[in-house]
C-alpha cells in the first residue's frame, strides 16, 4: 500500500524530480557610484574636480566541477557584490571580486526568456514599475535620481544648465544602447560536461604571490554594472566646476534554468520486474543500495553505480554471492544474528556481512563483499539502474518516460528482458518502440540485450534444458532480424545471464568495457586528444 502510494506520488511528478533541476535567479553586482569632491590645499582655495570613479560590480561566473554530483550546493538567488563607491582626491572605488558559482560537471544551463513564467523580473522592468506609481514630472525625478549624483544643494543648479541635460542624453542613450546589446546577446545556452581547463599562455607571469596564476572563473553569465563617472569626467570649456557625478550601474539580472544530466557510461533499460537492479547491484559488487523486490516500479530514481576493473580483471565478480531481495536479505541477516547473539558477535566479524552490502550467499549465508578495495583498480566506468519501461509510458503510463532524460548521453544503452518470460522478445519490441518515442535514433544507442534470470530455464531434466536452448536461440534471431546494427553493422550482443547467482557477469563485464572503450576513445578523437586508455584490447 505505501509502495502503490509512493508510485502514485512520482507518476504525479512527471518524472520532474527524476533530474536534479534548479531555477537560479542571479544579479551581477551593482556599480560603484563616482563622486563629486573638489580638491581642497592649504592656500589653495578653487581646487579643481577630483571625485574618484566607482567600482565595477561583481560579475557571476559559473564553474563546472567535477568533485560536485547535485546542484543543491548551488544558491536559488545569487547576488554580486557591488563596486566600491568613488572617493575624493581622485580615488576609484574598488571593482569587486567575481562571484563563481560552482556546478557539477553535466550540468545544462537555459536562459528562462522573457514570456516564461518562472523568470525574474530584472532591474530594468522592476525600476520602471514601481515608476507607474509616479506623475510624470515625479517620474523624471526619479529617473535622473538614478543616473545622478549631485553635490549637496546644487542639484537645481545643475539641472539649469544645457551641459548636463547634454549628458543625461547621452546617458540615456548608453543605457538603451547596453539593454539591446543584451538582448541582441540572445540566450544563454550551454551544456557544461567538461572541466574549465586554463590554457598554459592564460597563466599570468606577474601574478602576485598568494594569488592565483590563471584566471579560472569558468563562463561569464551575467556582467557586473559598470562604476559610475566621478566629476573631473564632466569638466568642459563651459563648466570649469562639475558639481555632478553619474552613479553606477545594475549589473545584468538573468534567470536561469540548470538541469544536471546525469553522465553515466552504460544505462540499463527494461520493464519493471526484469532484473535491473538486481542486476546493477551484482555488477557494482553490491556497492550500489537500490532496493530489489518482486514487483513493479521497486526502483524510482536512476541510480548510478560504479563497475571496478583490476589488472586481473573485474573487480566483483565472486561466484558464491547471491544478490536476492532487498527484504529478504534483511530478515536473513536478522536471523543470524538472533541465532548467534552479540556475544558472539564478535568472534564473527570476519564472517558478517553488513546489511547494505546487499550480498548473501547460499553456500555461506554471510559471506564477505565480493570485492576487495585493497586490489588496485585500473579502469572503470559508471552504471545507471533505472526505474522500468512499460508500453505507453510516453503517455505518461507507469512512471512515464521523462527518466529517460537522464541517460540521454550515456555512452551505452543495455536492454534487459526477463528471459524466464513467455515472450521476452516482446519486451525489446516495446522498450525498442518507447525509446524511439522518447527521441528518434534514442535506440541506436543499445548495444547488448541481456536475458536475465537464465537460471529458472532448463532445471527440470533434459527436454526443459532444450526448450530452453530454443527461447534462447529464438531471442538471438530476434535481435538479429529485428534490433538494427551498430554504425560498424554489428548487431546487438545477447547474453544470457543470472544477475541473482552472479552468473556469466564477466561476459557482460568484458563487452561492456570494449563499449565504454570504444566511445571515450571517439570523444577523445573528437577533441583533438591522444587517447590514453590503458585498456586496448581488454578481456575479461
Ligand atoms: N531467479 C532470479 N530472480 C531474479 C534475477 N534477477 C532478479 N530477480 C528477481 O526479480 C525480481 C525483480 O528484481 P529487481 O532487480 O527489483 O527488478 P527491476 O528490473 O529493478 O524492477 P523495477 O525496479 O521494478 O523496474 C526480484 O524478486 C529479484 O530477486 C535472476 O537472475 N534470477
Ligand atoms: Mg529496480
Amino acid at each position: 500500500m505505501r509502495r502503490r502510494r509512493r508510485t502514485d506520488a512520482k507518476r504525479r511528478q512527471r518524472g520532474e524530480t527524476f533530474m536534479d533541476q534548479r531555477i537560479v535567479h542571479i544579479r551581477g553586482g551593482k556599480g560603484g557610484d563616482g563622486c563629486v569632491a573638489f580638491h581642497r590645499e592649504k592656500w589653495k582655495p578653487m581646487g579643481p574636480p577630483s571625485g574618484g570613479n566607482g567600482g565595477t560590480g561583481s560579475s557571476i561566473y559559473l564553474l563546472p566541477t567535477p568533485h560536485l554530483t547535485t546542484l543543491s550546493s548551488v544558491p536559488r538567488i545569487v547576488k554580486g557584490a557591488s563596486g566600491g563607491a568613488g572617493g575624493g582626491t581622485w580615488r576609484n572605488g574598488k571593482d569587486a571580486e567575481p562571484t563563481i558559482v560552482r556546478v557539477p560537471l553535466g550540468t545544462v544551463v537555459k536562459q528562462l526568456s522573457r514570456d516564461d513564467p518562472r523568470r525574474a523580473k530584472d532591474a530594468q522592468e522592476r525600476f520602471e514599475e514601481r515608476l507607474q506609481e509616479f506623475r510624470e514630472e515625479e517620474r523624471w525625478k526619479k529617473i535622473r535620481e538614478r543616473r545622478w549624483v549631485h553635490y549637496p544643494g546644487f542639484e537645481d543648479d545643475n539641472l539649469q544648465r544645457e551641459t548636463f541635460r547634454e549628458a543625461d542624453r547621452m546617458l540615456a542613450m548608453e543605457e538603451r544602447m547596453l539593454i539591446n546589446r543584451r538582448v541582441l546577446r540572445g540566450l544563454i545556452h550551454l551544456d557544461l560536461d567538461k572541466a574549465v581547463e586554463t590554457p598554459e599562455t592564460e597563466k599570468d607571469p606577474d601574478a602576485p604571490l598568494g594569488l592565483p596564476r590563471a584566471k579560472n572563473w569558468g563562463y561569464l553569465i551575467a556582467e557586473g554594472g559598470a562604476g559610475g563617472l566621478g566629476n573631473p569626467h564632466f569638466l568642459s570649456k563651459t563648466n570649469r566646476s562639475p558639481k555632478t557625478a553619474s552613479r553606477g550601474r545594475d549589473g545584468e539580472w538573468i534567470s536561469l534554468e540548470l538541469e544536471l544530466k546525469i553522465l553515466a557510461d552504460v544505462a540499463m533499460v527494461g520493464m519493471p520486474n526484469a532484473g535491473k537492479s538486481t542486476l546493477v547491484r551484482a555488477l557494482t559488487g553490491g556497492r550500489v543500495k537500490s532496493e530489489i523486490a518482486g514487483f513493479a516500479f521497486t526502483t524510482l530514481n536512476p541510480v548510478v553505480g560504479v563497475v571496478r576493473i583490476g589488472p586481473e580483471g573485474w573487480l566483483g565478480g565472486d561466484g558464491d554471492a547471491v544478490y536476492d531481495e532487498t527484504a529478504l536479505e534483511k530478515n536473513r541477516l536478522r536471523e543470524g544474528m538472533d541465532v548467534r547473539g552479540y556475544v558472539e558477535s564478535t568472534d564473527m566479524d570476519d564472517e558478517t556481512t553488513p546489511v547494505t552490502d546487499g550480498v548473501s550467499s547460499e553456500t555461506n549465508a554471510h559471506a564477505r563483499p565480493s570485492y576487495d578495495s585493497t586490489i588496485g583498480e585500473s579502469f572503470r566506468f559508471t552504471i545507471t539502474d533505472n526505474p522500468g519501461l512499460i508500453e505507453h509510458a510516453s503517455e505518461n503510463k507507469g512512471l512515464g518516460h521523462s527518466f529517460l532524460r537522464s541517460i540521454e548521453r550515456s555512452h551505452a544503452l543495455v536492454y534487459v528482458v526477463d528471459l524466464s518470460s513467455q515472450v521476452p522478445w516482446e519486451e525489446l519490441r516495446i522498450l525498442k518502440d518507447e525509446l524511439e518515442k522518447y527521441r528518434e535514433g534514442m535506440s541506436s544507442k543499445a548495444r547488448m540485450v541481456i536475458a536475465n534470470k537464465a537460471d529458472l530455464l532448463g532445471q527440470e531434466g533434459e527436454e526443459d534444458a532444450e526448450e530452453a536452448k530454443c527461447k534462447f536461440a529464438r531471442l538471438e534471431e530476434y535481435v538479429r532480424m529485428e534490433m538494427g546494427a551498430d554504425a560498424e553493422g554489428r548487431s546487438l550482443d545477447v547474453v544470457p545471464v543470472s544477475a541473482k547467482y552472479a552468473m556469466n557477469l564477466r561476459k557482460v563485464v568484458g563487452l561492456m568495457v570494449r563499449y565504454v572503450d570504444e566511445a571515450r576513445s571517439k570523444v577523445a578523437v573528437q577533441d583533438d586528444d591522444e587517447s590514453t586508455l590503458p585498456l586496448d584490447g581488454y578481456e575479461c
